[in-house]
């Protein structure tokens, strides 16, 4: 889709209320811990306002609702470090990290941008987080879905949350653990609504 479809589609979006909904409201044991909004990120500052919540498109919250509900059954609730992200935002970290795979070209904006990709682990049913191969935004080999190095636990715990979440209709990103795609989102907008938004 064009910029000036995209810029039409976003003004019918806007006039029929906002396109995004609070994922918190979806799927209801949802840890939520938007890193953005304190200095514990790699860009090393707060760039979202206090209180950012976890915005996405339905259909996006509906599928991580879905891998929400296979987790559960074995175990575990999701946490998530991003939602949707302003491109404001996306170019900060493009100044930092201008690297594809690592950080979307804002030019085109990401997935991200348009309310369709979260940044998300795992953790226990009480909230302790589970080991993963890194930290996240480690934008390292050890990252990457096929990196065999790291503990067997934390190979385990990529792949039962890489299950659940193609399970639930998500495309994961190769070089990034955390982030997973809404499949055919880059022909939607991007998005500008606040973090308050409803
Ligand atoms: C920056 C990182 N958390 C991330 O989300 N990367 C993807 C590729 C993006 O910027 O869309
Ligand atoms: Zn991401």
């Amino acid at each position: 889709m064009g910029g000036l479809a995209n810029g039409v589609l976003g003004l019918w979006l806007a006039a029929a209320g906002s396109p995004v909904v609070d994922a918190t409201e979806v799927v209801e044991d949802l840890v939520v811990d938007m890193r953005y909004a304190t200095p514990d990120n790699f860009l090393k500052q707060k760039v979202y306002p206090d209180g950012a919540r976890c915005l996405l498109l339905p259909q996006t919250a509906e599928r991580l609702k879905k891998a929400a509900d296979t987790l559960r059954a074995q175990g575990y609730r999701l946490k998530v470090y991003d939602c949707y992200r302003p491109i404001a935002v996306q170019w900060q970290m493009w100044k930092i990290m201008p690297k594809p795979g690592y950080v979307a070209n804002p030019k085109k904006g990401g997935n991200h941008n348009r309310g369709a990709a979260v940044d998300l682990t795992l953790v226990t049913a009480d909230g302790a987080e589970v080991e993963m191969p890194t930290p996240f935004d480690s934008f390292e080999r050890a990252a990457h879905h096929g990196y065999q190095g790291g503990t067997k636990a934390s190979r385990e715990h990529r792949e039962i949350l890489r299950a659940a979440m193609e399970g639930a209709g998500f495309k994961r990103n190769a070089m990034e653990w955390w982030h997973y795609d809404l499949p055919g989102a880059t022909k939607l907008p991007v998005l500008d609504v606040p973090f308050s938004a409803k």
